[in-house]
């Protein structure tokens, strides 16, 4: 089904290890070209997603379908899928070369063909200079371009990255971040990629997707995400600093039954408001700074503002809050009204 490649079709997907449940009826369709995030706590089952497309695992109830095809009895070696990790998993004992060369020699590749097409990986991902180098010779981020060049050798009709990103320091997660993203829009090979990154889960995907408990809370395009959060959990997950929630709404404006919530950068100091609160530290991060402050009735509201707030911990402040940008949520169930 030529016109199904590189869709995926995750049908009420279940798995358990043991008493744990890891996932627990998970639908989700990835559409062809697609970059797809998946985002949650700790344990929430993004890996084993993962795993389950992959065939690395199987699912205890579920079908997964890629390139229109139910794969449940298809091996991993036989599905069109590469998997990145975070830890790389290269072959330690082989070069570079080798570990780009492997793939294409256990599916026969003939050797010229093999070492053309493996240098130009090599060069699309910036590391033809290290051809002769073994991993334990290569920095963090050569590794990761390494496995990277490798998955692109498979030439699969998707992509799994579980943190591929997690383990580089800030500047080169940045750079290589906007590679992936470059190497994206240019292939435009079906892609799921987990990470715990907020920065992340906003800029690198079409959707993203909301997993909490092996359950799918949310999906969407990030933006409409953060802009309307079905439940308070993905309101409290999404965005960094989280959204202030206050249950009953209190000084954001009583509504017995519901929750309210206030993202921290709909907040502003304005001494003529009319909500005061008292200020308890300020976070300065260069670019901006975080006040967390305290109400009388003991509410915490966290409040995002310009880089020099020009106010200090214990004075007392007041806070303008836009009504606009006020979210609802029912109490009881959580969820958006
Ligand atoms: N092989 C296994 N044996 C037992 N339990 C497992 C196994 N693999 C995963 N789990 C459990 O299943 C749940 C989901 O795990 P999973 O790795 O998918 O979560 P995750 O969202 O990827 O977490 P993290 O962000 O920490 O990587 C967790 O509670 C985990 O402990």
């Amino acid at each position: 089904m030529s016109d199904a490649r590189g869709v995926i079709r995750l049908e009420s997907l279940t798995k358990a290890y043991g008493r744990v449940t890891a996932l627990d009826g998970v639908d989700l369709e990835v559409r062809a070209g697609e970059m797809v995030t998946l985002v949650g706590p700790s344990g929430s089952g993004k890996s084993t997603v993962l795993r389950l497309i992959a065939g690395l695992d199987r699912p205890d109830h579920g079908r997964v379908w890629v390139d229109g095809q139910d794969v449940a009895t298809v091996p991993p070696h036989r599905r069109a899928v590469a998997m990145v990790f975070q830890d790389y998993a290269l072959y330690p004992h082989l070069t570079v070369r080798g570990n780009l060369l492997f793939g294409l020699q256990v599916r026969r590749v003939r050797r010229a063909e093999a070492d053309r097409r493996a240098r130009a990986a090599a060069e699309r991902l910036g590391i033809a200079d290290l051809l002769d180098r073994y991993p334990d010779q290569m920095s963090g981020g050569q590794r990761q371009r390494v496995a990277l060049a490798r998955a692109l050798l498979r030439e699969p009709s998707v992509y799994l990255l579980d943190e591929p990103l997690a383990s580089l320091d800030a500047p080169l997660r940045f750079a290589t971040r906007a590679d992936l993203l470059a190497l994206h829009r240019e292939l435009r090979t079906t892609t799921i990629h987990v990470t715990h990154d907020q920065q992340e889960a906003m800029t690198l995907g079409d959707r993203v997707v909301v997993l909490a408990g092996g359950r799918v809370r949310q999906v969407g395009p990030p933006q409409q995400v953060y802009d309307e959060p079905a439940d308070t959990f993905v309101a409290g997950f999404l965005g960094s600093p989280p959204m202030n929630l206050v249950p009953g709404g209190g000084l954001l404006g009583g509504d017995a039954g519901a929750t309210l919530g206030v993202r921290p950068e709909d907040l502003a100091l304005d001494g003529a408001a009319p909500v005061e609160v008292t200020l308890e530290a300020v976070e300065a991060l260069g670019s901006e700074a975080v006040l967390l402050t305290r109400a009388d009735d003991g509410t915490r509201l966290t409040v995002r503002t310009g880089p020099r707030p020009g106010v200090g911990p214990g004075e007392r402040v007041r806070l303008r809050v836009d009504p606009a940008r006020v979210h609802r949520f029912d109490t009881a169930t959580g969820l958006r009204r």
